[in-house]
């Protein structure tokens, strides 16, 4: 039984950078070279003195998904076939990083842990078979659910099929095991990426149902290797753990829902940390009893790898506190919510452009407090005003701010397929000019533009008529469109309609589906 915790910094992300970088990787002791070993942290109350953690290893900013895979998860296949259970989490407070460390994006630099860990599973499994002249054969199973307030969902099922209880736990012959639970065969890389899309799909569109963020539940991955020889059977299991976000329950706005919630993340959290520890002792007692998933996990029971990722943010809590606001906003169904970040920016039409830039001009002048930038907000102490900073009604105010929203993360690649605030002169910058000029587009469509490039299979599956299939196409043949460093993307409803699966039909039915109503909050009265 082993454990190895390691710490991982993500990056500033672009609405970040000009902040100060707080949480340092560095090396023990008085060595300047060699791999960090320690996280260090200002004491905000004192910041001539630091904190440091000790960790098995720490990654900064820099680091990539492939060192992460190949330093911490890749020796772990080799024992998954030896005979070790191999378990891997990424813990951490919301927005650091867990999704992007486990899931990762679709591009094959930005693919996470757990795609990468599935190639090596596939990879050993033909080596395997082809070293033993078949005499080995090997069979691939998963299963994917999510603890919800301490109950279990399927993630195979739909979401509509699940009963509000859960699935229940039973202890079989010593072994905690999910009653109920799919366990799908999956026999190629390929074949794995469709279930776990869509079982990705189940998870944001169950949470919408139950009104929470997906964020909010731990996603519990498992991979059972079976090695069969005659009639010896070898099972092992590789589990892949995104946990939720570790919640502040003194935030003024957690109501009666998000205190139970974080009461029931929180508790599982604890017991994992206890379990982790009691491990890495050697302690006779593993406390895995204490909660569900480590019960289910039998985590310090199996003989077996643990690999705990500690994800944070180069920041401190309360800007971190900040970009998650923003983030679950922009993360809500585009049909759902009234959300500024899923809205264009800007409308396209000259004329428009020229009463927005004057808009712009006036808003600044107006009103100075307004053009003060989100970050320097305190969100504990005054989280009225930073909503009213993201869903401000009247226009004038809003144009500002929604540049520095939209600007950050997935959009911002594609924003050259839009007009956009440069924001050096404050300038109103035409797009790069392409063969259908994308000015002339609606800001409806270039709300559909946006969401079928950000290749996120959650969202463009809620587009009117499109399914898990369809979503899955549309994003396959993006990626088949990548070239090089350069990302493939779509620039207008042409080139949208000619992508395998989608007609002129389906591009009509996802553009009216759109709700015109998601605008109206931030645009008042654009045309869409
Ligand atoms: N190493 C990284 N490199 C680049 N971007 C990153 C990295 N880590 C995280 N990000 C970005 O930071 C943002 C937050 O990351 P992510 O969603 O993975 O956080 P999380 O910890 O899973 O949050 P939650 O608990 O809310 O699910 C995302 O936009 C993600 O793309």
């Amino acid at each position: 039984m082993s454990v190895r915790v390691v710490a991982r910094i993500r990056p500033l992300l672009k609405l970040e950078l000009d902040k100060d970088t707080i949480v340092e990787a560095a090396t023990a002791g008085s060595e300047t070279i060699g791999s960090p070993t320690i996280v260090r942290i200002p004491n905000p109350k004192n910041e001539a003195e630091a904190f440091s953690f000790q960790f098995n290893s720490v990654y900064d900013q820099k680091a990539t998904q492939q060192q992460i895979f190949d330093n911490e998860v890749a020796p772990t296949v080799k024992h998954l076939f030896n005979g070790f259970d191999v378990t891997l989490f990424a813990y951490g407070v919301t927005g650091t990083g867990k999704t992007h460390t486990m899931r990762g994006g679709k591009t094959l630099a930005e693919r996470g842990v757990i795609p990468r860990l599935l190639s090596g599973i596939y990879r050993r499994s033909r080596k395997t078979e082809k070293d033993t002249s078949g005499e080995t054969q090997v069979q691939v199973t998963m299963s994917y659910y999510e603890i919800y307030n301490d109950r279990v969902y399927d993630l195979f099922e739909a979401p509509e099929k699940r009963t509000p209880a859960g699935l229940p736990i039973r202890d079989n012959g010593g072994k905690t095991v999910v009653v109920g639970l799919t366990e799908r065969p999956c026999t190629t890389l390929k074949e794995f990426e469709q279930l776990y899309d869509q079982a990705n799909v189940n998870r944001s569109t169950s949470a919408t149902k139950l009104n929470a963020h997906s964020s909010r539940s731990h996603a519990i991955l498992c991979v059972k290797v079976v090695q069969s020889t005659g009639d010896q059977t070898r099972i092992n299991t590789a589990s892949a753990i995104d946990l939720a976000g570790s919640e502040d329950n003194r935030r003024t706005d957690n109501g009666k829902e998000r205190l139970v919630e974080s009461a029931s993340i929180n508790k599982s959290l604890f017991v994992l940390a206890q379990c982790v520890e009691a491990i890495s002792r050697k302690q006779a007692r593993i406390p895995y009893r204490e909660s569900k998933m480590t019960r289910i996990l039998s985590l310090g029971q199996n003989n077996g790898i643990t690999v705990m990722i500690l994800n944070l943010a180069p920041l401190g809590s309360k800007m971190l506190a900040l970009q998650e606001k923003i983030r679950a906003r922009r993360d809500a169904p585009p049909a759902l919510a009234p959300s500024i970040a899923t809205a264009p920016i800007v409308p396209t039409s000259s004329v428009q452009a020229k009463s927005l830039k004057t808009r712009m001009q006036e808003a600044e002048k107006a009103d100075d407090e307004y053009v003060a930038p989100p970050e320097a907000m305190d969100v504990n102490d005054n989280d009225e005003e930073v909503d009213s900073f993201l869903f401000e009604s009247k226009r004038q105010k809003t144009y500002k701010r929604n540049v520095h929203v939209f600007r950050d993360e997935s959009t911002a690649q594609h924003s050259n397929i839009q007009p956009h605030i440069d924001e050096s002169t404050d300038e109103l910058v035409a797009p790069a000019s392409t063969a259908d000029e994308p000015s002339q587009q609606t800001p409806r469509t270039q709300n559909l533009l946006r969401i079928i490039n950000t290749r996120d299979l959650a969202q463009i599956r809620l587009l009117k008529g499109v399914g898990a299939k369809k979503a899955e196409a549309i994003i396959n043949t993006l990626c088949a469109m990548d070239d090089g460093d350069e990302e493939g993307f779509v620039r207008d409803l042409e080139q949208l309609g000619k992508l395998r699966g989608v007609g002129v039909k389906t591009v009509e039915n996802m553009r009216t589906g759109l709700s015109a109503g998601v605008y109206s909050g931030v645009f008042g009265d654009l045309e869409t």
